[in-house]
């Protein structure tokens, strides 16, 4: 039996879906000899444990009531009355997640799963490594801070896996890696990587005004916590590089050239995200809309697209023709074709869903499913 220790940081739309995933595929896993444990959770403010980690776990009824806490707006706190956990704030907060790898570094070790979208998280993701123990991610920004960070968070590759960071639940990072290191070296990569700019476009093509797309595509779970994240195409831009330094390209992020859909004084700098949402995104209908009716009239249709090549590597919004692989993506799909040695011709096509919270928890629970021969070979994996 593989027994795998989960800390959950972020209990948002991804990490929520990720909770019931882990429940409701419990007899699965008890076929497979897998149990996932429950240990702790955190949100931006608060972190709830259980007291003992190295053999009790959180009860599913227990997950299940978290969920529908976070889900309601209410904090983590109100926890606390359930006399199950112990709390955290604060500073407390990396101390008690260090604690706890360092409690399991001689038995099965941590896996600490990242499904916030901060960038404070990669100093605690990385001394977790350092403790023998593994890191899942879906938030891209840990991926994406400076070259000196990020080779620390890559040194251990067999204990971090990050496959919905780039196309949600799609076989993305696992692709590249396969064809990578079986030698079909990748010299290009173009595609559409942004379910919400994908979804805008088609629906504002069918005639949808641009801000009401947005505010959808937000409750649709496919934004990030501040959609524009999504909008300035930085999220495009976050996923391009997890590609291009994939591929070796020792690039930062501020070398990567990005067209944002709305001018910097919307920014987050200088504009509420309440007041964006409300006051902000409607000014930008019409000439998105413009944009979009001469793409059309040209016979085009208008598409955020990504393009490594060499040492090239930028996202932007492009006119492509209808019927080319891009143009004939609809809703939040992605595609991703990557040409190689092998595939030099005609490319390899990763086609499907790129966002939404299902299907990047899916991702996830596949990423934790993928590292359970480390903790099945642990000492104490009965
Ligand atoms: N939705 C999608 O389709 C996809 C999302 N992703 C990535 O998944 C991640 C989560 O997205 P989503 O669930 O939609 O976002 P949400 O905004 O719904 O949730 C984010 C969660 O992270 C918590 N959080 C914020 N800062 C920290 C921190 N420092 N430590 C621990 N937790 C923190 C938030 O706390 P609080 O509740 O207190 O605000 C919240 O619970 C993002 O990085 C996103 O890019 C990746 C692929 C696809
Ligand atoms: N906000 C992102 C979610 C997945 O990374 C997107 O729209 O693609």
């Amino acid at each position: 039996m593989a027994s795998i220790p989960l800390l959950l940081m972020g209990c948002g739309g991804v990490g929520r879906q990720l909770l019931r995933h882990v429940i409701s595929c419990r007899p699965l896993h008890s076929q497979q000899g897998v149990r996932l444990r429950v240990v702790g959770v955190c949100d931006s403010k608060s972190m709830v444990a259980i007291s003992d980690v190295l053999t009790s776990e959180f009860r599913d009824d227990f997950l299940l009531q978290l969920c529908e806490i976070k889900s309601n707006g209410s904090s983590l706190l109100d926890l606390t009355k359930t006399g199950e956990c112990q709390v955290y704030s604060g500073e407390e907060i990396g101390r008690k997640v260090i604690d706890v790898a360092t409690a399991l570094r001689s038995s099965s070790g941590l896996a600490l799963i990242d499904c916030s979208a901060s960038s404070e998280t990669i100093g605690l993701l990385s001394q977790v490594i350092n403790l023998d123990g593994c890191v899942v991610l879906a938030n891209k920004k840990p991926l994406t801070s400076p070259l000196e960070y990020y080779d620390k968070l890559v040194s251990q590759p067999r204990r971090l896996r990050h496959e919905s960071t780039v196309g949600a639940g799609l076989p993305v990072i696992a692709t590249i890696n396969r064809m990578l290191s079986s030698g079909d070296p990748i010299n290009r990569i173009i595609g559409s990587l942004s379910g919400t700019l994908g979804y805008v476009m088609s629906e504002v093509e069918g005639g949808r005004p641009f801000s009401e797309v947005v505010t959808s595509a937000k409750k649709l779970g496919f934004t990030e916590p501040d959609p524009r994240d999504d909008l300035s195409g930085m999220d495009v831009a976050r996923k391009a590089l997890i590609l291009a330094r994939l591929l070796g390209h020792r690039i930062e992020l501020d070398s990567i050239k990005v067209e944002s859909l709305y001018p910097e004084k919307m920014g987050p700098a200088n504009m509420p995200l309440d007041e964006f949402l409300a006051k902000g995104l409607p000014l930008l209908d019409e000439a998105i809309q413009k944009r979009i009716e001469s793409a059309v009239s040209n016979g085009n249709v208008l598409r955020y697209v990504c393009l490594i090549e060499e040492s090239r590597c930028g996202v932007g919004l492009q006119e492509v023709s209808k019927d080319s692989a891009l143009g004939r993506l609809q809703g939040s799909d992605n595609v991703v074709e990557i040409y190689s040695r092998c595939y030099s011709k005609q490319p390899l096509v990763i086609q499907g869903a790129g966002a939404g919270n299902d299907t990047t928890a899916v991702g996830v629970l596949a990423d934790i499913l993928d590292i359970q021969d480390i903790f099945r070979h642990s000492p104490s994996a009965a």
